[in-house]
């Protein structure tokens, strides 16, 4: 406060000292009227004193106040972002993320600008890349001035800062994420997020809850910072595929409404893995069943610990094959393979799996982590734009196909679930009359 002199004040005294002396120059006239017109004159004059009076006032208020506020106001700003600056400077170490290189630029060039002002160096030579990175990065900011690379600089922090927070806040292993999510934990870190489905007790099943958390935490990584996702299970399953209870949910409208429901879920479910616009890993870390197996072919890598299987028994439960499995597995292994597994259940190894393409890797259980893990980090480590892209050029040749062949499988098995067949399995499963 003390190094600047305080103007708050400085419009209403200037207004009254002009006050002041435009009054004491309209008395003067006026008692110069006042002896020599007539009571008549004298009163219309005084009309006429009395608005230039306050059009004065008015008029003096607006050239002169304003602009003198405005210098305060101005002022103050300079000295808050001063202060904010050397907060923000702190702050920015303490950035638990890499923000990336064109924000570094962008931070490097505008605490150089706020600091020592427009650039001045010799530009470095074209071989020595980042010092020449850092110069055009400075030198693009021309004459700005040292206030407003200050503000600019703090307003960027303060961006980041808020962004990272948001996308920390997907983190499972605080308070706030753990009451995120139910039946997930969700992780971000070294540039993977990674989804593990979290009911061990009951094989990782898919219940109603699960499929829309784990679209959730797909969309929230589609828009996250990381650069690969990954989707794993928690204990000794990946998982047992569609939870058998989520057919004894019976709403009022029947078992018809029960079944378009769950047709019109499996559809936006499924379209959640044909449009992830990421690199999507699966580390299969146990046996696999029914729709965990299916949308593995819309996966760009999956890997499996040699503990793993990969089973689809849709005609022992009366229902037909989902997640685009009826396209996507006829083209990775095959129309034979594919009829095995798809029509009639045949389980398959890890090493099988692989062999016919539909995993991409098979690791010993005791080393599966470890070893995935690092390959993963190495991954995530390459420019993410270009990965994406990548993908993007890949995916969209068979993006509409894989679509429509979303709607007509959910569509098919909107009869299946209604058929005797169905009902039968899942009642044998609950009355534990058969497990798989
Ligand atoms: C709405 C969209 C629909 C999408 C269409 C999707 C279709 C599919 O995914 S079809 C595949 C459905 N899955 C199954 O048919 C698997 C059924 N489960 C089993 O056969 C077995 O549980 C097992 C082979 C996976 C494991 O057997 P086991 O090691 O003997 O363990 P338990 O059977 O004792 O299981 C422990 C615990 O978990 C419950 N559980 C396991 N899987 C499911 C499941 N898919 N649905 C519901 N519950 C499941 C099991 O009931 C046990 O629970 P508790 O008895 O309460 O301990």
């Amino acid at each position: 406060m003390s190094d600047f002199p305080d103007l708050r004040y400085f419009p209403i005294w200037s207004c009254f000292c002009n006050l002041f002396l435009k009054l004491t120059h309209y008395l003067k006239i006026n008692l110069f009227h006042i002896l020599w017109k007539r009571t008549f004159r004298l009163s219309v004059d005084t009309l006429n004193f009395s608005f230039v009076f306050c059009l004065e006032f008015v008029i003096h208020l607006q050239v002169v106040s304003f602009p003198v506020v405005q210098l305060h106001m101005n002022r103050t700003a300079m000295r808050a972002s001063q202060k904010d600056f050397e907060n923000a400077v702190n702050q920015v170490k303490l950035l638990k993320k890499d923000p990336g290189n064109e924000v570094k630029l962008k931070l490097y060039a505008l605490y150089k600008q706020a600091t020592e002002g427009p650039c001045d160096m010799p530009k470095p030579g074209v071989f020595d890349l980042i010092n020449k990175a850092k110069w055009d990065a400075w030198n693009t900011l021309g004459t700005l001035p040292k206030e407003t690379a200050r503000q600019n600089y703090v307003d960027l922090v303060s961006s980041l800062s808020s962004s990272l927070e948001s996308s920390s806040q997907v983190e499972p292993g605080t308070d706030r994420k753990s009451t995120a999510y139910e039946t997930l934990m969700v992780t971000s870190e070294d540039g993977i997020t990674k989804i593990t489905l979290n009911r061990p007790a009951k094989k990782n099943a898919i219940n109603i809850e699960m499929y829309h958390e784990i679209m959730r935490a797909l969309k929230a990584a589609s828009k996250d910072d990381s650069s690969i996702t990954v989707l794993t299970g928690n204990g000794d399953y990946y998982s047992s595929g569609n939870d058998l209870t989520n057919f004894t949910d019976i709403p009022p409208g029947g078992v018809e409404e029960k079944a378009k429901n769950s047709a019109i879920l499996l559809r936006e479910f499924v379209g959640c893995f044909i449009d992830f616009p990421k690199p999507l890993i699966a580390m299969v870390n146990g046996p696999a069943v029914g729709i965990s197996v299916t949308i593995l072919g819309l996966f760009d890598a999956v890997y499996a610990s040699d503990r793993a299987t990969f089973h689809t028994p849709f005609s022992h439960l009366g229902q037909s094959p989902e997640g685009c499995s009826s396209y996507t597995f006829l083209k990775i292994m095959g129309p034979a393979k594919a009829t095995e597994m798809l029509v009639f259940g045949k389980k398959l190894t890890a090493g099988e799996a692989c062999a016919q393409g539909l995993v991409t890797e098979v690791f010993p259980d005791s080393t599966f982590q470890k070893e995935v893990w690092t390959r993963l980090k190495a991954f995530a480590k390459l420019p993410p734009n270009a990965m994406r892209i990548s993908k993007e050029v890949i995916r969209n040749r068979e993006k509409e196909k894989l679509h429509a062949v979303n709607a007509e499988e959910c569509s098919v098995l909107q009869e299946r679930w209604l058929s005797d067949e169905c009902m039968n399995a899942v009642v044998n499963f609950l009355s534990r009359k058969s497990n798989l």
